[in-house]
């Protein structure tokens, strides 16, 4: 779902990271966060990096989760030139196991932060429930949906391991 007004803005460096970053979406969606979906890249698409992120907050969007591998600059020339929050999702690469893009994101020099997750779909998914509760400080609904997503995930854990799965 790409929604009209979305509060979210999950950006990714190359369609082969929607794997990954589809996880946020779905957290989002299942939270009732609008959003949107884009391929930007800092690399092969500079001038559509700088067009999102300067127009980002006038666009009306809250924050932003950035999500790519390798040489993951996305989330930090994002973060760069905006002054919304960005939150920075390594994708697991095939040569470095995402280790490249995970120190590619978080060591930002001071002054630029970005929220920086852990590898992968975990990542992407925790990427989504940050996101969800910023915005949820000022959204009260929200907030209580927040709320029931973290119950219902305790109502998941069992209380005793089994040998059957
Ligand atoms: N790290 C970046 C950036 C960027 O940081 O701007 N743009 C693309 N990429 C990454 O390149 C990897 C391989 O991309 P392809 O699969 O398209 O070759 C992806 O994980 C993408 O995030």
């Amino acid at each position: 779902m790409n929604d009209q007004r979305a509060d979210v803005a999950i950006i990714m460096g190359s369609q082969s990271d929607w794997a990954t970053m589809r996880q946020a979406a779905e957290t989002l969606e299942a939270l009732g966060v609008p959003h949107k979906r884009l391929i930007i890249s800092a690399h092969r698409t500079p001038d559509r990096l700088y067009e999102f992120a300067k127009g980002a907050k006038a666009a009306g969007y809250k924050v932003i989760i950035a999500g790519a591998g390798g040489a993951a600059h996305l989330p930090g020339m994002t973060a760069a030139m905006t002054p919304l929050p960005v939150f920075g999702v390594p994708v697991e690469s095939k040569a470095l196991s995402g280790q490249d893009s995970l120190l590619s994101i978080v060591q930002m020099p001071a002054g630029i932060p970005v929220g920086t997750l852990a590898i992968g779909k975990a990542g992407a998914a925790n990427a989504a429930l940050l996101a969800a509760a910023v915005l949820a400080l000022n959204d009260d609904k929200l907030a209580q949906r927040l709320d029931a997503w973290r119950a219902s995930q305790t109502a998941k854990v069992a209380d005793e391991p089994t040998d059957t799965p």
